[in-house]
């Protein structure tokens, strides 16, 4: 590139010295690029709104704008070596212009995998990048996008790169970079809620606890987390601590005896059963209030179910079958929360608390019995169903409820007192890194942005697969003179070598677990399990033969099943639908076909299919046997009854 073609410093805003915070944090700078019939002008702008992309012609005429919105950047980078194809082949790493060198860039070029520079030493870098002192800074978004008309939205990941060359040194140009660095890290900053910026210090303001169940789904929870989750954490410089389960119920003995101070999130990567657990590890301390008002609940879903998951990118209007890890991983970081309401579950020996549904009969024994056949993924569920329509039980039990008030508010707010906090000693860190990925990246310029030929200043990547980004950090610290500055290697994995008190299952707390009464969490207001209701105070019953009762607080059971279409996550409601026996078999049939487009409700209640909006219900079945399910995994049968707590806790939203 010639020297008419680099960057105007004259056109750059000025120095932060005497402006005012706007002027701090809106940047703007002018780049240009070069191409054979002219050079073009970018003009860029970074404000509230987001980066803002001006193109002129050489003439001064606007020919495009467009706009990455500050709700779709993840995060930036600074870098020294520009990551392109050309760079690629100058950086061989081998003599220049020999075979070896030719192949190795070819190689390169054709695996789309990052060069051997880009985990080459910072004195190679020098030698690789032929002593150019420009400084890069890369962005990262997430655009939603429609590949056609008639597509649905999608998130499409999107890489703008601007080139810093005023200046004569590297660190001048880094520093210029840095510039709109921090500018952008403070525009991000100031679209978070208050709990992820009212935190102690710097460090442990976003820092998210992930708790991962490697057996959750098909058992692919641990490489899904890897290849793509701790990606866009590292994009986001959001740093965690992972922790992988060891057995059941390690969820609810790790929430229920850690310190949580140093976490603002709790990032469940797995299913809506290992959800359940958090949730009651969380409510079995202590100071679950506390807990409860500091820390947010987020969910990468992994698991056969996933109906949290759905249930909150449903409410959002955020993509989720393009790509559901990715909107989970966005929802995770955005900086956005709502309370959620928990279900408090009395059993006869027990307390428990549930965020999904409770089921008794045609669907709870769908739940269970398709465990059998579990390595058909979601479809076990439909394989099952047909099964039991074929064979049809009704059960026997009596429910009573107290309607809901229609005009219910959502309020976030706890009832009960909370106590001192639990003291435990800190957990062991092993300080192992993620593992090391070796899949290939591919990358798709976006034409639709910019044409190729302004890659040396100015560009817009877009990546589906984005396996390489993983080691991005690394990738940093081998590259980057300011590696110590821009790197978030603090993150670490817990769950190799840690010999801590979760490593082998505590029989006895297990047991206790499942047994005992455990007083935790919020009281109840409804009369004891084994006390009469008393009609005065509202309660209501229907009594007789059931083909089941599925009670449910949020809008989807499943990814493909949109059971309760009103459900809110903070509604204060509970929808009871009960299906009576006598019910035909192609009326139960289309009720169950319907449930994955939610138009299986009846508008009005009739004989055989009731829907109730509850605040709290009994149910007493009259036989001995049977599947009650709470969140889709099954508990002891007998009687229950069940209480709406709104809003007690909070889950990350999309932004
Ligand atoms: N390391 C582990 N080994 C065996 N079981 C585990 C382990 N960790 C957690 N569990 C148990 O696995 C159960 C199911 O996990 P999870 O909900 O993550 O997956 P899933 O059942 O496939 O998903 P869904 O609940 O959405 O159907 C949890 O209730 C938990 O008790």
């Amino acid at each position: 590139m010639s020297k008419s073609q680099e960057r105007s410093t004259s056109s750059a805003t000025s120095t932060p010295n005497n402006n005012t915070s706007d002027d701090l944090h809106n940047v703007s700078d002018t780049f240009y690029t070069s191409q054979r019939k002219g050079s073009h002008v970018f003009r860029v702008r970074l404000d509230a709104s987001g980066f803002t992309l001006q193109r002129e012609s050489p003439s001064g005429v606007t020919i495009k704008e467009q706009t990455v919105k500050i709700c779709d950047i993840v995060g930036a980078r600074c870098m020294r070596l520009k990551k392109s194809p050309r760079s690629l082949t100058r950086c061989a790493c081998v003599n220049p212009g020999t075979p070896a060198a030719a192949a190795a860039a070819a190689s390169h070029r054709k695996t789309g995998t990052p060069s051997r520079c880009s985990t080459a030493s910072k004195e190679d870098y020098g030698a690789c990048d032929g002593g150019d002192g420009s400084a890069y800074l890369y962005l990262f978004a997430y655009v939603l996008k429609k590949k056609s008309l008639r597509s649905t939205l999608h998130r499409e990941r999107t890489v703008l790169t601007l080139r810093f060359r005023s200046f004569d040194t590297f660190e001048d140009n880094m520093r210029e970079a840095d510039r709109w660095y921090r500018a952008l890290r403070w525009q991000l900053h100031h679209t978070l809620e208050p709990t992820f910026v009212e935190r102690l210090d710097e460090a442990r303001r976003r820092r998210i606890l992930v708790m991962l169940n490697p057996k959750s789904g098909s058992g692919n929870a641990r490489e899904v987390f890897n290849m793509h989750v701790a990606p866009v954490l590292n994009e986001a410089e959001v740093p965690y601590d992972l922790y992988v389960t060891k057995h059941s119920n390690y969820a609810i003995e790790f929430m229920g005896n850690r310190r949580l101070d140093d976490w603002c999130t709790i990032l469940s990567v797995g299913g809506d059963g290992l959800f359940h657990e958090i949730i009651n590890g969380l409510l079995r301390r202590p100071d679950w209030s506390q807990v409860l008002d500091s820390i947010a609940l987020a969910i990468i879903p992994c698991g056969s179910g996933n109906g949290l998951a759905r249930s909150i990118a449903h409410g959002y209007n955020e993509p989720y079958f393009s790509n559901p890890v990715l909107g989970a991983a966005l929802t995770a970081i955005s900086g956005r929360s709502s309370p959620l309401d928990v279900v408090r579950v009395q059993l006869e020996s027990r307390v428990m608390f549930s965020f999904l549904s409770i089921g008794w009969g045609l669907i709870s024994d769908v739940d269970i019995e398709s465990e059998c056949i579990r390595m058909f993924g979601y479809q076990r569920f439909t394989i099952w169903t047909l099964y039991r329509l074929a064979n049809l039980r009704t059960y026997n039990g009596k429910i009573s409820y107290l309607l809901a008030d229609e005009a219910t508010e959502p309020h976030a707010g706890h009832a009960a007192q909370s106590e001192q906090l639990l003291k435990m000693p800190s957990s062991r860190s092993c300080n192992m890194h993620i593992d090391k990925l070796s899949n290939a990246t591919s990358y798709r310029r976006s034409t639709e942005y910019l044409p190729s030929e302004f890659e040396d200043v100015i560009s817009l990547e877009t990546s589906i697969n984005q396996s390489f980004r993983s080691r991005c950090d690394s990738w940093l610290s081998g590259g980057s003179r300011r590696s110590c500055y821009y790197s978030i290697s603090e993150s670490v994995y817990h769950s190799l070598a840690d010999e801590s008190e979760f490593t082998q299952p505590s029989t006895a707390t297990v047991t206790g677990l499942e047994t005992s009464q455990l007083s935790f969490g919020p009281s109840s207001s409804l009369p004891a399990l084994d006390e009469p209701l008393p009609a005065a105070d509202g309660w209501l019953v229907e009594e007789g033969e059931f083909v089941m009762m599925h009670a449910v607080y949020q809008s989807h059971l499943g990814i493909d099943c949109h059971f309760a279409p009103k459900a809110q996550l903070n509604d204060g409601k509970i929808y009871l639908v009960l299906i009576r026996g006598g019910i035909s078999r192609p009326h139960l049939l289309s009720f169950l076909y319907n449930m994955s487009t939610g138009t299986h409700l009846p508008e009005k209640n009739n004989d055989y299919v009731k829907v109730l909006q509850v605040r709290a219900f009994r149910l007493e079945p009259h036989d001995n046997h049977g599947i009650i399910t709470v969140d889709g995994e099954q508990i002891e049968f007998g009687p229950l009854q069940a209480e709406i707590l709104p809003g007690i806790s909070r889950v990350m939203i999309p932004k």
